[in-house]
């Protein structure tokens, strides 16, 4: 069985093209087999892209896990002066989200191979989004709040959507002891926005 996370999936193409509405913006975007979520945007995407706020500081917004890119390329065409990067592990992920870059005529975007951080090295970042990949286990998503801090600028936000069901409230104590300030945005059918600060 070839699961949505994997690096280099080998499961039949089945490419399809949606037109959405994101953040009142209309966008197109192909998704395919074997990436997060290919019949549409998922719910807590949706839920997380409409909550979210861009942060005051200059910089660098980071989508980490960005499957076929719904977060990064609706938030870089809503700030084309800002640079948006968008990286996955799943290699098919990767070819999406570049395609959807530039089927919305963004230049903004540079979408990456990596496994989480990896290929990030020297970068910063004013804000982090992640639907982290649950899937991939508790250890991946503790590694990627510990880094993202890491990779934020001082004062800079680590926004992630998470179902109370899937651990909400230890994600939430988890990020309380390195953030400075851990917010609770939204809770919506289950799904929990949180916002964390660096100090
Ligand atoms: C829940 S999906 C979210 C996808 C997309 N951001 C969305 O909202 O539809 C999580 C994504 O994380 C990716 N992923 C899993 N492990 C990863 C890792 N170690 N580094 C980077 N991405 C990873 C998966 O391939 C998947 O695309």
């Amino acid at each position: 069985m070839s699961h949505y996370f994997s690096e280099k999936p080998n499961a039949r193409r089945e490419q399809k093209k949606h037109e959405v509405a994101l953040r009142g913006r209309s966008l197109t975007f192909v998704t395919d087999a074997a990436v997060f979520s290919k019949s549409g945007v998922d719910y807590g995407t949706k839920v997380l892209l409409d909550s979210f706020a861009f942060p005051a500081t200059d910089g660098d917004i980071l989508d980490v896990g960005c499957g076929w890119g719904p977060i990064g390329v609706t938030l870089a065409s809503e700030d084309q002066n800002r640079m948006v990067w968008m990286v996955d592990v799943n290699e098919r992920a990767v070819q999406l989200a570049q395609g959807n870059a530039e089927k919305n005529n963004l230049q903004n975007v540079k979408v990456l191979k990596s496994d989480l951080f990896q290929s990030l090295k020297g970068q910063t970042f004013a804000a982090i989004l992640t639907n982290p990949p649950i899937r991939a286990g508790k250890d991946t998503i503790h590694t990627l709040f510990e880094q993202a801090y890491d990779y934020l600028v001082p004062g800079g936000e680590l926004w992630i959507v998470i179902q109370k069901k899937q651990g909400a409230p230890s994600a939430k104590k988890k990020l309380q002891e390195r953030f400075k300030e851990v917010e609770t945005v939204r809770k919506d059918k289950g799904y929990y926005i949180f916002r964390a600060e660096k100090y």
